[in-house]
């Protein structure tokens, strides 16, 4: 199991990184966050929801995403509130304090699924949450040492020294766990590491001697390296290409599914920037409004910026507005939420420059989508997930034509305001060209993200095998017996 030090300190990605490694050594591996709280997150073939980076992780290690991988998902619509996704379905809208009592509950869920993949795989790879030195929430844990001791599992953790205080972080960490939480600690991997290796060696040695516990390997900094296994929004864009086109979104204080947004972020001839709160709206060619977990909130805060304001100026100059998913159902007339399903329960009016009404209902609808966009014949591929159901006179003119014989989406008359439902929709590279043709960018040469993904997936479980002692690790490992073995 693979705990982190931090939030962000790399577990998602060693743990796809090592589960693409021991794939590439053919062996069955399965990825496993017992417990993720994530707005972004991916739909199975089982037809239900997991964290994003499981599903990337799923990818690595070559198997079909599966709601075992991420037993339990919680999905913040407040500060105080969570959807609670147990099983990849949707079980309540907890408060914090309830979600604490409903834990042993979940837990139950968790060592489910967790029996279920040691028995069918060869290896898991389990991935913490946050830190496990969080004392306030290690009562009734079931996503770091909580999960650990009960499955009694083996761990490594890991420090992203980017951030400094490495040393402190790892002893820190290890003097706040209990003395049988320590002993299940293998050792530690040092993650983002940039400069000269002989310069770090004497604090290596110092922190081995301290612990009495190996580096396993000091892992570099993989500049540009695309993937979506992080939670947080990625504000780096790519560059050294020419401008061609200028594309924003607003960073949603509920906003979700952002990577929806990394194929105009990623494209070298895209200026794309996600813009704060307070910050100053650049002009731009295409703005689109992401996906959002709270719609009414989030657009009471999109006005409360004055983005309508500038929204109204954008299309005044013909400028293009794409919405997706919850930015599709925002601009519509109407968002109603009469069960409360994203906070209090009530109904507000959208920007209104498309002729719909959008109903948030109990029943959630997840999916993996195929079809064509119907700005051009071009191929898309996606996947819904939204409670929203969606009706009016702007469905006529749909903006996606679904092989399942369903139409998707809808464009406005006038053709400057499109929206849809389907996520992942920019990742198909024909897809991609139209929405940035008909945002102004006539012929452009789109990337494969698909393919990119792999590539960069290739990249890490490289830089694992040669910066990190595999051999040792997995020996160490091999005495527990959940451990993957060769
Ligand atoms: N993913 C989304 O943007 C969901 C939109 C909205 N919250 C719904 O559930 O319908």
């Amino acid at each position: 199991m693979v705990q982190g030090t931090t939030s962000d300190a790399g577990k998602s990605t060693l743990v796809a990184g090592l589960a693409r490694v021991l794939a590439r050594r053919g062996m069955r591996i399965a990825p496993f966050k017992p417990q993720n709280m994530a707005l972004n997150s991916a739909v199975t073939a089982d037809g239900g929801e997991i964290g994003r980076a499981q599903a990337l992780q799923a990818l690595a290690a070559g198997v079909e995403p599966h709601t075992d991988f991420n037993p339990v998902l919680l999905k913040p619509s407040s500060d105080i509130g969570a959807q609670v996704i147990i099983h990849g379905k949707v079980h309540a809208q907890l408060s914090a304090r309830d979600y604490h009592e409903y834990k042993p509950v979940a837990m139950q869920a968790v060592m489910a699924s967790w029996q279920r993949l040691v028995r069918d795989f060869e290896g898991v790879l389990v991935e913490g949450a946050g830190s496990p030195a969080e004392i306030n929430l290690r009562d009734r844990d079931i996503a770091n040492m909580g999960f650990a001791e009960v499955a009694d599992v083996p761990v490594i953790l890991i420090a992203d020294i980017d951030k400094g205080g490495v040393f402190a972080h790892l002893v820190g960490t290890m003097a706040l766990l209990s003395e049988s939480e320590r002993a299940r600690v293998l050792g530690f991997v040092i993650n983002r590491f940039r400069g000269d290796i002989g310069l770090l060696q004497s604090g290596l040695d110092w922190l081995e001697a301290r612990t009495g516990l190996p580096v396993f390997g000091v892992l570099p900094y993989l500049h540009g390296l695309f993937l979506d296994a992080e939670d947080a929004i990625d504000g780096s864009q790519s560059s050294g290409g020419q401008t061609r086109l200028r594309a924003i979104s607003p960073v949603l204080p509920r906003v979700s599914n952002h990577t929806d947004l990394d194929p105009l972020r990623l494209h070298p001839e895209v200026d794309f920037s996600w813009v704060g709160p307070g910050q100053p709206v650049p002009p731009a060619d295409l703005v689109v409004l992401p996906g959002s977990k709270s719609v009414i909130n989030d657009l009471a805060w999109l006005r409360q910026q004055g983005w309508d304001a500038y929204l109204q100026r954008h299309l005044r100059y013909g400028g293009k507005v794409l919405g997706l998913c919850g930015g599709y159902q925002m601009l519509g007339h109407w968002v109603r939420d009469p069960h409360g399903m994203e906070g209090e329960p009530g109904q507000t009016q959208g920007l209104g420059w498309l002729d719909l009404d959008t109903t948030l209902e109990r029943n959630k609808h997840l999916r993996q989508v195929a079809g064509s966009l119907t700005l051009t014949p071009a191929r898309l591929n996606g996947y819904e997930i939204h409670l929203g159901v969606t009706t009016g006179e702007a469905l006529t003119r749909p903006l996606v034509r679904l092989d399942d014989g369903r139409a998707d989406g809808a464009i406005s008359e006038d053709g400057l305001v499109a929206g849809t439902y389907v996520h992942g929709l920019m990742d198909h590279p024909e897809a991609l060209a139209a929405v940035l043709s008909w945002a102004g960018m006539a012929e452009a040469v789109t990337e494969d993200i698909g393919a990119r993904r792999e590539a960069d997936l290739d990249r890490l479980a490289d830089a694992i095998e040669s910066h990190l002692d595999l051999g040792r690790l997995l020996q160490a490992s091999s005495s527990h017996p959940h451990s993957p073995r060769e």
